[in-house]
């Protein structure tokens, strides 16, 4: 079982125009919405693989009742905290060429009471889970240690924490040596200080994390897949997808394929080609859907344990 927390869940609207001009009116070709937020999205994508997930979040307002009918719809097994606030709505552009322009709201402010309400949700529904996993950007009033508490406290009951967030919260997490990370090439970047241009650069970068003590460091790469370092390995993984539609929602299901193997006991390698594969498929489907089965199948991926590290990242 992987139990995820969202502190800031959102519902995505992804609406489709031809080309986005700012300042004028725009007529959308399309448009849909999916219940979000990183943690949100990566217990649908387990859920979506028959995979054993239950997602810990806040819900308040209209927007966190239909929150909870879109999970309940897609069979998400969920525990919302009850919150004063509304939760958020993100809105994603997306032109045809696959460019995706996010506008993410702040969030609703959540009270003292109310953080400690969610993390004690997330400690009673951890369980015997085999990952608790904290998930995305944190709302107004969470305080901005708030995955660093939960690092501790999770492991305190021999439970495994991976963390995938951004900004401020995000170093103060890694110094409370979560087992695993998930950050973008940016996000990467961002916590080491200085620009990655080469597959050889995230390499260094993320072996220093691993040397700091986190036990995996998964970072994702968009159309370039995504590499995984330990103390013992790296490998590298890319999967290839001729049409893309929506990058909303990959990473999360990135790194949903990635818990999904592991905790599943499959090597690193494995894992990670799976990862890059629900990964990718996500790229393929609208809005921030996620994938099915069927959606995994023949997308070719390649898998080495010797990345090339002059590769230049686009
Ligand atoms: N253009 C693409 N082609 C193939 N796979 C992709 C593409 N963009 C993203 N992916 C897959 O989605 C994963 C997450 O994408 P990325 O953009 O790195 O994450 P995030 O959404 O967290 O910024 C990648 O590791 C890769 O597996
Ligand atoms: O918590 P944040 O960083 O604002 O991000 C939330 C947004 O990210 C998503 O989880 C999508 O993630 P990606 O960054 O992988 O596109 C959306 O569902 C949600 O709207």
């Amino acid at each position: 079982m992987i139990v995820t927390l969202t502190p800031n869940p959102s519902i995505d609207r992804a609406i489709v125009i031809d080309a986005l001009h700012r300042g004028e009116v725009h007529r959308a070709t399309s448009s849909r919405i999916d219940p979000g937020g990183k943690g949100v999205n990566v217990s649908r994508a387990l859920a979506a693989q028959g995979g054993a997930t239950l997602a810990v979040l806040p819900a308040g307002g209209p927007e966190g009742h239909l929150m909870e009918e879109l999970l309940d719809a897609a069979g998400v097994p969920r525990r919302s905290v009850p919150v004063a606030g509304s939760l958020r709505m993100n809105v994603s552009v997306l032109e045809p060429d696959g460019t995706t322009t996010k506008l993410n709201e702040p969030g609703p402010q959540l009270s003292a009471a109310e953080v400690d309400a969610l993390l004690a949700a997330t400690l009673d529904a951890a369980g015997d889970a085999a990952w608790v996993v904290g998930c995305g950007s944190l709302p107004p009033g969470a305080p901005t240690d708030l995955y660093a508490a939960l690092v501790p406290r999770v492991r305190a009951h021999g439970i495994r924490v991976a963390v995938d967030s951004s900004g401020a919260p995000m170093p103060l997490a890694v110094a409370a040596r979560p087992s695993l990370i998930k950050p973008n090439h940016e996000e990467l970047a961002e916590l080491v200080d200085h620009p990655l241009p080469t597959l050889g650069d995230v390499h260094a970068a993320a072996r220093e994390l691993v040397a700091d003590g986190i036990e995996v460091v998964a970072v994702s790469l968009g159309g370039d897949g995504a590499l995984l370092v330990t103390a013992d390995e790296v490998v590298h993984a890319r999967a290839t997808i001729t049409a893309p539609l929506s990058t909303v929602g990959a990473g999360d299901c990135m790194l949903a394929g990635l818990l999904h193997g592991l905790s599943s006991g499959l090597p690193a390698a494995d894992a990670l080609a799976a990862a890059v594969t629900w990964g990718a498929a996500a790229v393929t489907l609208p809005g921030s859907r996620v994938p099915t089965p069927d959606d995994l199948l023949g997308i070719p991926v390649e898998v080495t344990g010797t990345p090339d590290p002059t590769l230049q990242l686009s």
